[in-house]
């Protein structure tokens, strides 16, 4: 993974904290800052409590993209989703990945800590950080997800 400045924002409920740990220690290694926030404990929890702040911190441009953790990564990315700016995706592949930033330019990378490995999410993870936005096509269908841009129906 390259170094960049802008920080990846990290959130996780109970089910997907070790793995989110486990990740923070892969990018800090790596050299990206990181905004963790949270969860920091197996305690039971929420994952909108932690969806929300962290797509808001990509909203607000402290931070670039995000990883979201929780048992399957379906509830984060639902929740992250609701932020207009977002464009959060459940990845379970490098393929996946590499074609959701080229032609999404999702910026929220969601995982399951229940539905996938620890090695296979870090490689997904890698292909997202590192595959650029193709633009061109693709701005004319992104702008097409904006909330207001579809035509009235007659
Ligand atoms: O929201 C989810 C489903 O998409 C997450 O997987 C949660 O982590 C899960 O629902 C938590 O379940 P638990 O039985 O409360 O541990």
């Amino acid at each position: 993974m390259n170094p960049a400045s802008i920080p990846i924002a990290l959130g996780a409920d109970h089910a997907g904290v070790a793995l989110k740990d486990s990740l923070r220690a892969a990018l800090e290694a790596a050299g990206h800052p990181v905004l963790d926030f949270g969860t920091h404990g197996a305690a039971s929890c929420d994952y909108a409590d932690f969806a929300h702040p962290v797509a808001d911190a990509i909203t607000t441009g402290k931070a670039r993209f995000a990883v979201l953790v929780c048992g399957t990564g379906i509830g984060m990315a639902m929740a992250a989703n609701r932020h207009p700016a977002i464009r959060a995706v459940v990845l379970h592949n490098t393929t996946e990945a590499r074609l959701t930033r080229a032609h999404n330019d999702a910026n929220v990378a969601c995982f399951g800590a229940r539905t996938m490995g620890p090695e296979v999410v870090l490689d997904t993870l890698s292909a997202f950080l590192t595959t650029p936005y193709e633009g061109g096509r693709h701005d004319r269908r992104i702008a097409k997800l904006t909330p207001g841009a579809r035509p009235q129906e007659a």
